[in-house]
């Protein structure tokens, strides 16, 4: 090629670039929201920022910045105004799942994987169908089941004898004898061992490399594309993606197949619930033999990061803020001064203590598990918001962290934790609270898990605090014991290098 060829070439380049940069910024129908220049020219911006794992932060400094609707990529509004939370997320919306969701949706049509899965009416009808199994009384019927792993951890740490220990680390181990012994009645004995098997470190390398591949859908296809490829050929596909090699994933596969290999008799005979389950799927026609696998996989896999960051949330919550830690144990001491005193917490008694759940949702506002603009594709009658126009095709999303702390609602102090707010409410406030509360995400994909991770919350955080006090250790002394804090926002928020003592209480 001549050099001047390559030079008109450059120019050519050069020109169609200021021409779609002026398009993007002047004339393009987002053109006048408000927002970071390169966000409105590329969507790069927004993966370099999802790359810092630090969106939640700058979600809420862009709004501090720009107001309550800002232009995050070319076609992608983050918006604060909760005016627009029933429209977009509500029970019926017509705002589904965007396209970020592509990295965890279904490849096969029959397939049961509700995060992901954005063809509306197979969603609707199996989010129907596994409804019965995840009420509150449906796991309710399961609640003895975790109060061995919970005796089991307040053993571990009395033998621990107030030396610190990672917050994080062992809510995940935690969490992960939590949801197997109420799946399958037994565990990997994660307490026991005192180690997670890498199971933090691995979810994490998975939500590392999808986190932002969302965000430009068009190099995730090309790269499932040519990982296809790879593996046909017998190489090793390219920086994968699984979570299929979490330990505790090839844990579950190796229980429901054991059990699928049962004797019917047996497989349903189980009083846990994978046993609900298969009894559940056996009785029902319309239930496909594969989602009873998969439905039961969704507990570990969408409920074990999740629960382990809630509980770290809760307990560092309550131990942190000043007056918090004795007016629990006050109400805990009250309510367990005529019961037998190494009995773990019932449901029903941890539920009916008023400071004690005020304490848990507070924690669940404050830092609510999801950290990004919870993103939804506008409609085909496209989508007025506060005098601009998206069309359809466009993304709009709202962040749990922004919505949690709007002061109009929470109140002038909404970033402190004050579980108090809950109790002084009127019962109209309480209810507008409540309404505006993504701790467990949106009404229209709701978390199926909830009554199950509020059993799982409500028995251990209470029991925990019935038997230890808990001193939450200096940053700086942190440091050298191998910690200093971090907090990561993949989808889910991360918190990292927090360590706690839990001394006896007498
Ligand atoms: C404290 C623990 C938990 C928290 C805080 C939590 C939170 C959430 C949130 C915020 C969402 C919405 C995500 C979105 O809109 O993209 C969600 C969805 C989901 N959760 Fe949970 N979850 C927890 C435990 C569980 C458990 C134990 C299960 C197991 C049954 C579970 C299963 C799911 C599923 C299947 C979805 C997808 C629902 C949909 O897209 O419609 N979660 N969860």
């Amino acid at each position: 090629m001549g050099y001047l060829s390559i030079i008109s070439l450059c120019s050519t380049g050069a020109v169609a670039l200021v021409a779609y940069i002026i398009y993007q910024r002047f004339f393009h129908r987002l053109a006048a929201v408000p927002g970071p220049f390169l966000a409105s020219i590329t969507r790069l911006w927004l993966v370099y920022q999802s790359r810092t794992l630090q969106r939640h932060r700058v979600e809420i400094a862009l709004h501090k910045k720009y107001g309550k609707i800002v232009r995050i990529s070319p076609n992608e509004l983050c918006i604060s105004d909760l005016s627009y939370v029933k429209t977009i997320y509500g029970a019926n919306s017509r705002f589904l799942k965007a396209d970020w969701y592509e990295t965890v949706e279904p490849n096969d049509p029959d397939a049961m994987n509700l995060l992901g899965e954005r063809n509306i009416e197979k969603y609707k009808h199996q989010r129907r169908l596994i409804g019965p199994l995840f009420t509150t009384q449906a796991v309710k019927n399961r609640e003895n089941l975790i109060d061995e792993p919970i005796s089991s951890f307040i053993e571990k740490m009395k033998g621990q004898k107030g030396q610190p220990i990672e917050m994080v680390k062992w809510m995940n181990i935690l969490a992960i004898d939590l949801l197997t012994e109420i799946t399958f009645s037994e565990s990997l004995n994660y307490i026991q061992m005192g180690d997670d098997e890498k199971n933090g470190e691995d979810v994490d390398d998975f939500w590392q490399q999808i986190h932002w591949a969302g965000l430009v859908p068009a190099f995730w296809r090309w790269y499932v594309w040519v990982n296809g490829w790879i593996g046909k050929m017998g190489a090793n596909p390219m920086f994968v993606a699984n979570i299929g090699k979490l330990a505790i994933i090839k844990y579950y596969v190796t229980q429901i197949t054991a059990r699928a290999n049962e004797h019917p008799e047996n497989t349903l005979g189980h009083l846990d619930l994978a046993g609900d389950i298969n009894r559940f799927a056996a009785t029902r026609p319309e239930f496909k033999p594969q989602w009873a696998a998969t439905i039961t996989l969704h507990i570990i896999g969408a409920g074990f990061d999740t629960l382990g960051m809630t509980l770290s949330s809760c307990i560092f919550w309550v131990s942190k803020t000043p007056g918090c830690q004795a007016k629990l144990h006050a109400e805990l001491d009250t309510a367990w001064q005529d019961s037998d005193e190494d009995g773990i917490p019932k449901y029903d008694q941890a539920v009916s203590l008023p400071y004690f759940q005020a304490c848990i949702t507070e924690a669940m506002r404050l830092t609510p598990v999801i950290g990004i603009s919870l993103p939804r594709t506008v409609p085909s009658e496209g989508f007025d918001i506060g005098g601009y126009h998206a069309s359809p095709g466009d993304v709009v999303g709202m962040n749990p962290w922004i919505i949690h702390r709007d002061k109009e609602l929470f109140g002038e102090d909404a970033e402190d934790f004050r579980p108090e707010r809950y109790l002084e409410a009127s019962e109209s406030h309480k209810h507008a609270m409540d309404a505006m509360s993504f701790s467990f995400g949106g009404p229209s994909r709701s978390c199926p898990g909830r009554y199950l991770a509020w059993l799982a919350l409500s028995k251990t955080v209470a029991a925990i605090f019935q038997h230890f006090e808990i001193e939450i250790v200096e940053d700086k002394d942190a440091k050298e014991l191998g910690g200093g804090f971090r907090e990561d926002c993949f989808f889910v928020v991360k918190w990292y290098g927090i360590w706690m003592k839990l001394i006896p209480r007498t």
